[in-house]
């Protein structure tokens, strides 16, 4: 979670900031003040130290973009944006040059907020409330670190503001910012935040999703769930009958009403939290059986475009940008090294690139274990570090066929009807596809009823993954929105090795690609939208998740016929 904390002078934000980071490991605390100014300064400086103790490490420095990139996976307090501004001013020589910018070293600070693994919390004065500053230097200073903090709270999930010691939550600008309230940059007007984190939050936040290694208790195998137990039937009922007082006729909103339900439901909680914390988890593949063309796409796609989701730049990014989601990927089982893989992107690779399929050795048991414990690990940080629904996304050029495979496996179909275009396939692909599925099939089929071996005989560690990420999901009682045919097969294997567990999912979208219908009717599931879509790395979830927000908002702030002293049906 990002955080930017902003407040007056002596208003306690300082002190709220690092009561954030009380729970978490050896957190980093960037001191950005200029070192040496004068005496009262330095005992202002001490003040903080004392009260920081012993729990932060200490860095001073003018550049805490490179500081995080250091390490992004260990929390970081940044204090405070007022005296790196100045600093900045003061080497661009930028006072009275009106000319001169710190442009580049914001958007350098923004990006290191945006790729920070761990936790981040930035503090940061909130001036020109008063009459404007009668000295050039003044106004330049208010000037900059109004557009500073603008910039810095686009990359943030949450902003505050302290005042007197008191905590105010600062509501998100809705989806369109009015010209007004438009930041007067471009580059902000075209990517307004758009989380909507309105619920109270907590004191001090979560340990970080450090992304490092998997993590299940000892002795326990990867493939062995507990029961699983549905959500409450007890809230269902209560939401049901909230929904019936809400100022609208009975089941008058549809399935927005089912859906406000559901989520009801998965938080035994009536009316329920706001959706402030989305998780997207792609999990990244190459597939043994992509060599021999059955893919529009050439398989050295799937590491660049890791690259490209690492970097913000894909459709699940931008997508996920609007819906105020996160994204994480993890290369599971990418043939070629992603450029610029950072670790927590690398941190559960089990091999390069997955067998062949036809033949029926995809990975083996051991590395379907490791990676059915990789995708579970991956919920639980997600889960532990707040977020409060879970989307899993693909990457991996062929893989609709081992998804085909899976699907055409368990839901027992020919595959012909299981095919499907992909990537936008001809027709000569079309048919080696076809026999591909076949083969696959005909080696899968012996395991149909053993999940574990299904994934290491057709599967892959991508695929495993996502099984162990969904069920372990729903073991932590936590919604989960699924994508598209891809992950659809990962959620039919997830269901044999957790029954019950498809009861926290629902379907995001329905995709072009065949199969995924038979999936989501053996899931038991309806696509919340049908948008013609074909992509897979979480975008159909994604484009179904505000609809599922818009739900929750209802049960939370409609109001009754009773507050709103409007007649009800009798
Ligand atoms: C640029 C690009 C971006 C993508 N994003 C998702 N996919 C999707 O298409 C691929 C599966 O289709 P097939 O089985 O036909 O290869 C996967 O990478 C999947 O994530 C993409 C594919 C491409 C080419
Ligand atoms: O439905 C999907 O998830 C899908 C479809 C085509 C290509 N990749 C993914």
């Amino acid at each position: 979670m990002r955080y930017l904390v902003l407040g007056g002078t002596r208003s306690g934000k300082s002190a709220h900031a690092e009561s954030l980071l009380a729970a978490t490991d050896r957190p980093r605390y960037l001191a950005t003040g200029a070192v040496d100014v004068d005496e009262a300064w330095g005992a202002r400086v001490d003040a903080h130290r004392v009260r920081r103790g012993e729990h932060f490490l200490t860095i001073e420095t003018q550049d805490p973009a490179a500081e995080m990139r250091l390490d992004p996976e260990s929390p970081v307090l940044i204090d405070d944006l007022g005296s790196w501004v100045t600093s900045l001013l003061d080497a661009a020589k930028a006072w009275d040059d009106p000319a001169a910018t710190i442009t580049d070293a914001v958007d350098d600070l923004c990006s290191a907020i945006a790729d920070h693994v761990a936790d981040v919390v930035v503090v940061s004065p909130e001036v020109g409330m008063s009459v404007v500053a009668p000295t050039p230097v003044g106004r330049r200073f208010a000037d900059e670190i109004g557009s500073v903090n603008n910039r810095v709270a686009q990359v943030c999930e949450i902003v505050q503001l302290v005042v007197a010691g008191r905590v105010l939550d600062l509501p998100a600008p809705s989806a369109t910012l009015s010209a007004e309230s438009a930041p007067d940059d471009a580059e902000q007007t075209r990517t307004p935040l758009v989380p909507v984190p309105v619920a109270p939050f907590p004191e001090a936040i979560s340990p970080s999703a450090s992304f490092v290694g998997a993590a299940l208790p000892d002795g326990v195998d990867a493939e062995v769930f507990p029961a699983i137990d549905p959500p409450s039937p007890d809230v269902a009922d209560a939401a049901r009958a909230r929904q019936l007082t809400l100022t609208k006729p009975p089941g008058a909103l549809g399935l927005l009403e089912d859906l406000g339900v559901w989520i009801s439901a998965c938080q035994d909680q009536c009316p329920p939290h706001r959706i402030t914390a989305p998780a997207v988890a792609v999990f990244a593949g190459d597939h043994g059986v992509a060599q021999d063309g059955v893919s529009a796409f050439p398989p050295e796609v799937t590491a660049q475009m890791v690259a490209n989701i690492a970097a913000g730049g894909a459709a699940v990014n931008v997508l996920a940008r609007r819906a105020g989601a996160r994204v994480h990927v993890f290369d599971m089982s990418v043939k070629a090294d992603v450029p610029g893989a950072d670790a927590a992107t690398t941190a559960y690779k089990v091999r390069n690139g997955s067998g062949d399929l036809r033949t029926g050795d995809a990975m083996t048991i051991a590395e379907a274990r490791k990676s059915l414990a990789a995708g579970r690990a991956i919920a639980d940080r997600l889960v532990d570090s707040g977020a409060d629904l879970l989307i899993a996304g693909d990457m991996g050029i062929g893989n609709t066929t081992p998804a085909a495979v899976l699907i055409g496996t368990i839901a027992d179909r020919e595959p012909v009807v299981v095919v499907g275009r992909g990537t936008g396939i001809d027709d000569a692909t079309w048919i080696r596809k076809t026999a591909a599925i076949r083969d696959g099939m005909r080696y899968g089929r012996r395991f149909r009823n053993e999940p574990l071996a299904l994934l290491a005989a057709v599967g892959g560690p991508d695929l495993a993954a996502m099984a162990g990420f969904y069920a372990q999901a729903a073991l932590r009682r936590t919604p989960v929105l699924i994508d598209g045919v891809v992950t659809s097969a990962a959620a039919l294997v997830a269901e044999q090795l957790a029954p019950g567990a498809s009861a926290w999912w629902r379907a995001g979208h329905r995709s072009t690609e065949p199969a995924h219908a038979f999936a989501l009717s053996s899931l038991g599931l309806d696509p919340i939208v049908d948008m013609s879509m074909r992509l897979g790395e979480g975008t159909g979830a994604l484009t179904a998740l505000p609809i599922v927000s818009s739900a929750v908002d209802v049960l939370i702030d409609m109001a009754t016929f009773a507050d709103a002293g409007v007649s009800d049906g009798g």
